[in-house]
């Protein structure tokens, strides 16, 4: 038995991408540039002959709207597309709207990181009533009042997207189809740590850059991929890209 090949993609440059904060479930919309990684997602997934059959996205608009402009440009708008909340971005708590940089500024370097990229440090909880909290949208009118996260860390993130993972995602890859997930990128670090086995201490070093589409082939039996860490379609973009959000806030 072969698996079906396994995309994952992280939304275009975000308005909040740009302006610097701390987005997690706040539901920013693409910019214009971050419109054009879309289509040039798109026309990377043609030119390497990976349409996808079936697409996975969040309940977040900038990777909702990142795979409709990928397929658009793919002739793949008319596949089916499951969403998500396990798929979405992690929920930072109240860092929700803060600025980076002032942010790194405010209180230190050691933990700045530990927010951002540590796996079981999750930043201090948003308030109900914050302009940013997401209680009382109704996307989420599914979830249970414990599963509505206030903050979440790495290791969170992992929690509720792995049963997504395995019920969802998996059965479309063994049925051999192109799967294309478009999320974000603290998802698809959780995602990859999975897939990869990374470590605690060395998935704080890996960054996802935004509208570059990863590779993944998959052993049927073990389900390691076949190339540690995929294979980025365009892997030279994808370093500086990678580069440039390890950077954020300074
Ligand atoms: O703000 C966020 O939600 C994420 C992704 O944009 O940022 P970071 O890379 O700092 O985790």
């Amino acid at each position: 038995m072969t698996l079906g090949t396994l995309v994952l993609l992280r939304h275009g440059e975000s308005e909040w991408n740009v302006k610097g904060l701390f987005t997690g479930w706040v539901d920013v919309d693409l910019t214009a540039n971050g419109e054009t990684e879309a289509r040039r997602g798109g026309e990377l997934l043609v030119e390497h002959g990976l349409l996808p059959d079936v697409v996975h996205t969040s309940l977040q608009r900038r990777a909702i709207r990142t795979a409709n402009i990928a397929l658009d440009i793919a002739d793949r708008h008319w596949i089916p597309a499951r969403r998500s909340w396990r798929l979405n971005e992690r929920h930072y708590g109240a860092l929700q709207g803060k600025d980076k940089k002032q942010t790194l500024v405010e209180f230190g370097e050691e933990q700045f990181m530990l927010w951002r990229r540590s796996y079981d440090t999750p930043p201090p909880p948003l308030a109900d009533d914050d302009e940013f909290s997401q209680v009382g949208d109704a996307r989420y009118a599914e979830l249970a009042p414990e599963q509505l996260p206030r903050a979440e860390c790495l290791k969170d993130v992992v929690g509720r997207m792995l049963p997504y993972w395995h019920d969802q995602i998996l059965p479309d890859l063994r049925a051999g189809r192109t799967v294309l997930v478009a999320a974000h990128g603290n998802s698809l670090r959780a995602l990859v740590k999975h897939l990869d086995q990374v470590s605690d201490e060395a998935i704080a070093r890996l960054n996802i850059p935004t509208g570059m589409p990863l590779r993944y082939e998959l052993d049927p039996g073990t389900l390691r991929p076949l190339t540690a860490g995929g294979v980025y379609l365009d892997p030279t973009a994808a370093a500086a890209a990678a580069a440039a959000v390890a950077n954020q806030g300074r």
